[in-house]
């Protein structure tokens, strides 16, 4: 049975930018409480644009729609897919040895010449000569959801009383990843027992979710029933991950979700999750002012680095 109290909340961001301080209090109550019940929000109110949003998914339409030799141009053997293009079947989740029914493209944190994280990062790649927009559209979506995960990462550490920017602060020019999916139709598409997206925990601090273009995504809750989570056209589904989790000693959980298969065999989707991360040297660690009486620490410290090596060999990235 469903817990009765099991509710993703959806709040609105402008309430915290610019709200009375009651407005901004009651946001901060809302956003942290529906974290903490069941790992997920819905925000609407946010800055980022509509037209950054369509312009993203019209770019992955043309983008998968290339034959499939031309979108292996963009596979960077050996890379864990950390940029360009991951073809369909080649991610699984830790526990499950089918490979997703999926296929994406990762962009990744684009800094300035000289920056000290550039040689880390490595460069994004662009599909220039097949969609000349591409690079402009994915970009503006991602510099658009970054500034978003970091004010809720801000109303989340006043919400765990920690100092406003203490977790906004890990991801400033952080190794986050905006993935452009595409769920083909199972009728073109299939492998024996695969499911678009099988449960999983995702690895990152947040993850933002742009309402996909059909419904499909969900989550679990304690007792195990599953609950779909769409948001409504123009809002946002966050979602707290594993870093996260570990570094508040599991007071936020990072829950399992999935996308199930549509029952049509013609029906395609396309989503795209954007995965907050830290910079690697980032330390995941309990802040003291977290434990309560008596609380210790369930974790040692990991650079957000070694954490995201170690889940992405779990996951058959790398
Ligand atoms: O496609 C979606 O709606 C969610 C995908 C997802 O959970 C993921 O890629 O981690
Ligand atoms: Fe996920």
């Amino acid at each position: 049975m469903p817990s009765p109290s099991f509710q993703v909340e959806t709040v609105h961001l402008s309430q915290f930018r610019q709200g009375s301080p009651k407005e901004r209090a009651e946001f901060i109550r809302v956003l942290g409480d529906s974290f903490r019940h069941t790992g997920f929000v819905k925000v609407a109110g946010h800055a980022v644009r509509q037209a950054d949003v369509d312009g993203a998914y019209a770019s992955a339409r043309a983008f998968f729609a290339l034959p499939e030799a031309v979108k292996r141009r963009y596979l960077v053997p050996g890379s864990g897919g950390a940029r360009g293009f991951t073809p369909f079947g080649s991610e699984h989740a830790k526990d499950n040895p089918v490979g997703d029914l999926k296929e994406f493209w990762h962009v990744g944190q684009e800094l300035p010449a000289g920056h000290p994280l550039k040689p880390a990062y490595g460069d994004n790649l662009w599909p220039e000569a097949e969609v000349p927009d591409f690079k402009a559209h994915t970009l503006a979506l991602y510099r658009a959801l970054e500034d978003c995960a970091g004010t809720l990462l801000e109303a989340l550490a006043l919400y765990l009383g920690l100092p406003e920017r203490s977790l906004a602060d890990m991801i400033v020019d952080g190794n986050s990843i905006l993935r452009i999916i595409h769920y083909p139709a199972l009728r073109d598409r299939y492998l024996e027992g695969g499911v678009r997206s099988s449960a999983h925990e995702d690895i990152n601090l947040i993850t933002l979710l742009p309402a996909a273009t059909d419904s499909g995504l969900q989550l679990r809750d304690r007792s195990g029933a599953w609950h779909a989570v769409d948001g409504l056209a123009g809002e946002i589904v966050a979602d707290a991950g594993d870093m996260l989790s570990r570094h508040v000693n599991l007071k936020i959980p990072s829950t399992t979700h999935r996308v199930v298969n549509p029952a049509s065999p013609e029906a395609v989707r396309y989503s795209m999750p954007f995965f907050c991360h830290p910079r690697p040297e980032v330390v995941l660690d309990c802040p003291e002012a977290l434990l309560g009486a008596g609380e210790t620490r369930r974790f040692e410290p990991i650079t957000a680095h070694a954490f995201l090596m170690q889940r992405l060999r779990e996951i058959g990235l790398i």
